[in-house]
């Protein structure tokens, strides 16, 4: 190795969006490469308000990998996360530094060591997919430190290794993740239908019933639901097919009664396999579980009436829109402006919303006060960037350490 006398540490610190499925990834075909039994669509959210950020970096002084999650040391050796380092560093190329005196060779990378911080702008494993953000933005950031060549494509496959959900995070806008037929997995990759501002007055809303971690994961529960439920065979073999080309469809004309239609039915059919799981996983009646996403739809706010139109991913929503609106915490964070578009500027403009039409008659008797902690107000955005601002960076330039 070049230049071992100097003791320089070289950094690229990434921020990454997560993404929100609306036609949903559950069920694996193949556990360790991460290999799905069917295709999904999500949209990505506006990094400004939900997104990792990671900083990594390489020394020849650091001695094994590490990473701090959240500002905690978390330890490397999953297999997940293994797979991710190996598959990047296999990839690595020459990196050079004449005016810091670097010179790194391409075989140099399987030597050197790592550190990893990250953090999440938003709570961890309470279902707001920041395994999605997480790895999306771990393999896209050691892919710039490392000078890897590949495309986005490839990169979504290592991604995908980390965690499924992840390798749509690769891309900006409206992104499917193909299932793939190879038994290596290299086809299992995303493919950005339309970018972010194909769609730019589509309005999402999630409503974070809790951040609390769920008490069954993703990978357990689906794993659970791959063994025992025979709704999801039928969901993955006639349903889900024929719902991704109207998905794409609805997308492609922004026509969004299709849109919202189809990613209710698909929630709602996800819930259905949960509970055809054995033992039945609860992801939507418990409030500890799951944010229940609100998709929003805007057609010129301004120039309509002034009254948002709510529409609901599952029934759960459809409660918290229309009965238990007064009851919110009315706590908004992301672009606040969204609500304020509405003519919703304080509490008693919430109040003042009328129930949709479907609940209306059937309002149930017990009030649930304060189920929502709060709300992010955000839009599709675009996909992972580089930060040049080197002030950004989670990890000290002369340590490598945690700031
Ligand atoms: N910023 C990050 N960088 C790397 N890994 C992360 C990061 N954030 C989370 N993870 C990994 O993802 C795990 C959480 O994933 P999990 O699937 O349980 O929750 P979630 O992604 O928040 O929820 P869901 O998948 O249901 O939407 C963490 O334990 C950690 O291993
Ligand atoms: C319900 C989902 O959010 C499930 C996401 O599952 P993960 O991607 O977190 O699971 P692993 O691949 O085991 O890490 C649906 C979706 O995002 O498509």
């Amino acid at each position: 190795m070049a230049n071992k006398s100097q003791n320089w540490i070289l950094m690229a610190t990434a921020q990454t969006p997560t993404n929100i499925a609306v036609i949903k990834y559950w069920g694996k075909r193949d556990e360790t490469l991460i290999l799905p039994i069917n295709d999904s669509i999500s949209v990505t959210l506006d990094p400004d308000h939900l997104c990792t950020t990671t900083t990594v970096a390489v020394s020849r002084s650091f001695e094994k990998d590490r990473m701090w999650l959240n500002g905690k040391e978390i330890s490397l050796s999953g297999g997940r996360y293994q797979s991710c380092l190996r598959e990047i560093r296999s990839r690595a190329n020459d990196v050079e530094d004449e005016e810091r005196g670097i010179h790194i060779l391409k075989q140099d990378w399987e030597k050197l060591h790592v550190h990893i911080a990250s953090y999440n702008n938003f709570p961890t494993a309470a279902g707001l997919a920041s395994s999605a953000a997480g790895f999306a933005c771990l393999v896209f950031a050691l892919a710039k430190l490392m000078n890897v060549k590949e495309d986005q494509g490839k990169l979504s496959a290592i991604a995908r290794q980390g965690s499924g959900s992840a390798c749509r995070s690769l891309y900006g806008g409206f992104v499917k993740w193909v299932m793939g037929n190879d038994v290596n997995g290299s086809d299992s990759v995303a493919v950005q239908l339309a970018n972010d501002t194909h769609w730019d007055d589509l309005v999402i809303i999630v409503a974070v019933v809790s951040s609390r971690q769920k008490e069954t994961s993703s990978t357990t529960g689906m794993r659970e639901s791959v063994e025992t439920s025979a709704l999801l065979y039928h969901r993955s073999k006639e349903v889900v097919p024929k719902r991704i080309l109207q998905m794409e469809e609805a997308i492609q004309n922004r026509d969004f009664p299709s849109f919202a239609q189809l990613a209710c039915a698909d929630s709602n059919q996800f819930h259905a396999v949960c509970l055809d799981t054995c033992p039945p996983i609860f992801y939507m009646n418990d409030t500890s579980h799951r944010q229940v996403l609100i998709i929003s739809y805007i057609e010129k706010w301004n120039r309509s009436e002034g009254t948002p139109q709510f529409i609901r991913v599952g029934k759960e929503s459809m409660l918290n829109v229309g009965t238990k609106v007064s009851y919110w915490m009315f706590y908004v964070l992301g672009d606040k402006s969204i609500l304020q578009d509405a003519g919703i500027e304080a509490m008693k403009d919430v109040e003042a919303l009328p129930p949709p039409p479907e609940i209306k008659g059937n309002i149930p008797s017990q009030k649930y006060k304060g189920d929502v902690s709060y709300f992010i107000c955000t839009r599709p955005g675009r996909g992972p960037v580089l930060l040049a601002d080197e002030s950004l960076a989670l990890l000290h330039p002369k340590t490598g350490m945690p700031k």
